[in-house]
């Protein structure tokens, strides 16, 4: 007979209210071990109250968390040993310097001094942060600062890394290292990964499942190809204008009517058959005159994403 190996982490209809609001709300998912996971959902979902509660840092008000076989509700002291938890808040190590602060953290990880520094040495030169390493966190730019924290959260290995929107604010070569860093880590050490993210187009290539959070519940858990194939057969049209759109043309006014409209941008999903008639429409006459750019692409996770909680427009972050 086989076993199927221990989930990472398992979540049981996991509830927490904040006064009137259930930010979460009868919460389930399991998370398999070497797995990179993705949350995803809108602003105010509930993504950073479910990840506290993960992280010991929040007691949920009914319901059951599981990682590694250890019950984190009735012994929240273990998490810290089993993951590295990367938050959306300020840390407390801000007055060390960035080379400080990562060996800190192995030495609160019951690193020895020297392992720490060796570890820390290492994780500076793969994150590109050596010429930052002795100046001070508070003094730094929030992109830097950003990513200072992740080299400190990986120091000290854990066999979870939970990591609330770990990109914020960082320019794009500092984003690759972070994804190169924790592709690494799944590859090289089994480590399982908990991504939250509003950055589904970046971090759909890194992610093996996703759960869509709304409202504090899961409407849907799949790999990113399979909530593609919710879309699937769906086209994107964008539209950017020069400036005003020409609405005395009849196909771009009936358009208006049905486009995510920001700004000079227009966005439409639509069939392949009416993608090209719409093309054929604005590419002719006064709107293609009034016309700067189009694209047409095949769905992304986003445009699967915005079919499935469609009403809020929180992941354009
Ligand atoms: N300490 C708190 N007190 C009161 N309400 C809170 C508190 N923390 C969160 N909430 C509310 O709970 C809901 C879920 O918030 P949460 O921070 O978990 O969302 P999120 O998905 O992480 O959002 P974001 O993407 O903006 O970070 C929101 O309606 C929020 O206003």
């Amino acid at each position: 007979m086989s076993h199927a190996p221990l989930p990472c982490c398992s979540v049981r209809g996991l509830t927490k209210s904040h006064g009137e609001i259930r930010a979460n709300d009868g919460v389930d998912l399991e998370i398999r071990q070497g797995e990179i996971f993705g949350l995803l959902g809108p602003n105010g979902a509930g993504k950073s109250t479910l990840v506290r509660q993960l992280t010991g840092l929040l007691r949920p008000d009914a319901g059951s968390v599981q990682i590694l076989g250890h019950d984190i509700v009735r012994h929240p002291e273990r998490a810290a040993r089993l993951l590295g938890y990367l938050g959306q808040e300020s840390t407390a190590l801000d007055e060390l310097t960035v080379a400080l602060a990562a060996e800190t953290t192995g030495r609160l990880r019951g690193l020895s001094r020297s392992a720490a520094r060796a570890e820390t040495a290492e994780v500076l030169a793969e994150l590109g942060l050596e010429p930052l390493a002795a100046r001070p966190l508070a003094k730094l730019s929030g992109g830097q600062r950003r990513l200072a924290c992740f080299a400190a959260t990986l120091v000290g290995e854990r066999p979870l890394l939970v990591l609330d929107e770990p990109t914020t604010g960082m320019d794009p070569v500092a984003r690759r290292a972070v994804w190169s860093a924790v592709d690494r880590r799944r590859a090289e050490r089994g480590t399982t990964v908990l991504l939250v993210t509003h950055n589904v187009i970046e971090a759909e290539t890194v992610l093996d499942r996703v759960a869509v959070l709304d409202e504090g519940r899961v409407i849907a858990c799949d790999t990113p190809g399979g909530l593609k194939a919710l879309v699937d057969g769906d086209v994107r049209l964008d539209l950017v204008w020069r400036g005003e759109a020409p609405l005395t043309v009849p196909a771009v006014a009936r358009l208006a009517e049905r486009a995510d409209c920001s700004g000079r941008r227009w966005t439409v999903r639509t069939t392949p058959e009416e993608a090209r008639e719409l093309v054929a429409a604005v590419t002719a006459g006064p709107a293609f005159a009034a016309l700067d750019d189009f694209t047409l692409a095949t769905p992304s996770l986003e445009d699967a994403y915005l079919r499935l909680g469609g009403r809020h427009q929180g992941l354009a972050k």
